[in-house]
């Protein structure tokens, strides 16, 4: 147990009505999940406002609340505490509950539009191949050395981090792999962490429902940067327009990394195929299982920054070359000389990558088709961005569903037909149901021909309405190759 003006620790508190000198049992954000003898911290949301929940949490034990509004009753029974910002309380609070867990590991953040999760993941996977005990907080899975926790957000709010982080430094892990989203930026999810390390991996167009403007979103990204402190290292992409920029306000020791340009961690693409990338880092070749020049990125992020967290440079660059694809990142099968490719691509840049990568490793002029759809109550902007990306770089293109949840998929198909120019709406089909469509591309392919399925990757639902139903593209791409072959 631990009393509240302990958990309050550099917290900007505005007033205290009753005493702080009061044991709490348990933090809670969610008037519905609060305990006996637990703290409610009241937080301003999108859709609802915290502070219309403050009776519920008394209703179920809470000893104190922290909000920004004071409610025009308050109980003598229990304290409330006015604070400037409860989102920033909360980030505080949670770190002093369980004992500041980020001073206790090496903890490396990693933000940026696309390749967060494979660059988390192949650092997981590559510090433990060094011998290590690791964690990992990613959209796909959150690891506590080898035990799953499932994955909810991104990037978790901070009260589940800092808990999760505790439970990692018990479990004697020495190094935790996170991914920062702008959205955890803005919304204080990793405020009050010590992080040794963060990554730069690039920045392109996405979120801007949240975020309102390129540059809003940019600066959510730099502000996890300027978190950073003198003895952190920050390691930024050089190739990418803003990687200085995203720098800019950090006091950590900065480091680049590029393909193109001169950097401190230098990477040259040899060879790019079907079978992975042969790699010239730190002039050392690497061979590496991993497919697609846009991981060339990725790669060299991992190295560098295993460099910059002490590793062996010949060690490291071993382990790199035995380190296995990401789930539902360019994942590829091939039945009867049909190729088949599942990517998360769901931003207009990463299927303008993905595409790309695929022209150049294609060994003649086979046909490229491509089934892709966009979520609903997401970022609508990139809707036409996306078809036109995919019918430009493709022979056939079958737009399709993603996940709609309360949007009507067709509704969303209509927007990003908007992309699409006259020679490019030729080339394209619209089939809402995208079982239907991945069976379709699988019916047009002939033999040489690539099918991408993109947007879902590892993704094993189907949400709309609200409702999860289990969908899986790989599954039906492979069942459906694999019956066209019977
Ligand atoms: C847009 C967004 O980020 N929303 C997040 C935000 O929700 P919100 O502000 O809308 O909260 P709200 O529903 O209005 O509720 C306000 C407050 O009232 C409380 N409440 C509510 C009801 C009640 O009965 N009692 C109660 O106490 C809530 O717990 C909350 O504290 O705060 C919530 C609590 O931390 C998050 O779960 C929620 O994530 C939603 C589910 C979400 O979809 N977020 C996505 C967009 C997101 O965060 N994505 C990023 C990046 C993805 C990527 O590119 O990889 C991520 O990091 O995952
Ligand atoms: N370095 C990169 N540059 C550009 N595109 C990339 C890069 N790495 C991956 N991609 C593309 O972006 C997709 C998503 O990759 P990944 O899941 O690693 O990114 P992310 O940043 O974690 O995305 P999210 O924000 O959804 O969590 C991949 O499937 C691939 O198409
Ligand atoms: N982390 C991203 C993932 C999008 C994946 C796509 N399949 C979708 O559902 O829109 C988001 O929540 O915006
Ligand atoms: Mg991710």
């Amino acid at each position: 147990m631990k009393l509240l003006k302990d958990i309050l620790y550099k917290v900007a508190i505005l007033e205290v009505h009753g005493t702080t000198n009061v044991e709490v049992s348990d933090i809670s954000f969610d008037s519905r999940s609060v305990i006996e003898g637990g703290v409610y911290v009241a937080q301003k949301g999108l859709k609802v406002d915290g502070h219309d929940f403050i009776e519920g949490a008394i209703a179920k034990g809470a000893v104190a609340i922290i909000c920004e509004d004071l409610p025009q009753e308050m109980s003598t029974a229990i304290t409330f505490v006015k604070v400037k910002s409860t989102h920033e309380a909360l980030a505080f609070m949670a770190a002093n509950f369980y004992d500041n867990p980020s001073e206790d590991i090496q903890l490396v953040g990693v933000t940026g539009t696309n390749g967060k999760t494979t660059t988390v993941t192949l650092l997981y996977n590559l510090f433990k191949k060094l011998g290590y005990k690791v964690g990992l907080l990613s959209t796909v899975v959150n690891y506590i050395d080898e035990k799953e926790v499932k994955a909810t957000h991104t990037t978790p709010d901070s009260l589940s981090v800092n808990k999760l982080l505790s439970q990692m430094v018990a479990a004697g892990c020495e190094y935790c792999f996170m991914e920062v989203s702008s959205h955890a930026v803005v919304q204080n999810r990793v405020l009050g962490l010590h992080f040794k390390g963060g990554v730069f991996t690039n920045i392109s167009h996405d979120h801007l429902d949240y975020h309102k403007t390129f540059d809003e979103y940019i600066a959510a990204k730099r502000g996890f940067f300027t978190q950073l402190g003198k003895d952190s290292f920050a390691l930024s992409n050089k190739d990418d327009k803003r990687a200085e920029v995203m720098l800019q306000e950090s006091k950590a020791k900065k480091n680049y990394y590029a393909v193109k340009a001169a950097a401190d961690f230098k990477c040259k693409i040899m060879e790019s195929n079907f079978t992975g990338l042969l790699l010239k880092i730190d002039d050392q070749e690497v061979w590496c299982p991993i497919i697609g020049k846009f991981n060339a990125y990725n790669l060299t992020a991992v190295y560098a920054t295993a460099i910059l967290l002490g590793q062996n440079k010949i060690e490291v660059l071993t382990a790199l070359s035995s380190l296995r694809p990401v789930e539902g990142r360019f994942e590829y099968i091939r039945v009867n000389d049909i190729s088949g490719i599942v990517d998360y691509a769901h931003t207009p840049d990463a299927l303008e990558n993905v595409l790309k990568t695929i022209k150049e490793i294609r060994t003649g002029n086979e046909q490229v088709i491509t089934v892709v759809g966009c979520g609903g109550d997401r970022d609508t902007t990139k809707r036409p961005l996306m078809a036109g990306i995919a019918a430009e770089l493709s022979d056939r293109v079958i737009l399709t569903s993603d996940n709609p949840r309360t949007e009507d998929p067709q509704q969303i198909i209509e927007e990003m037909k908007v992309g699409l120019d006259p020679v490019n709406k030729k080339k394209a089909n619209a089939i809402t149901d995208r079982k239907e469509a991945i069976r379709m591309a699988c019916a047009l392919a002939k033999s040489g021909d690539i099918i991408l399925v993109a947007g879902k990757g590892h993704e094993n639902y189907q949400e709309i309405n609200g409702v999860r139903n289990h969908f899986d593209d790989m599954e039906i791409l492979q069942e459906t190759l694999n019956e066209l072959n019977a």
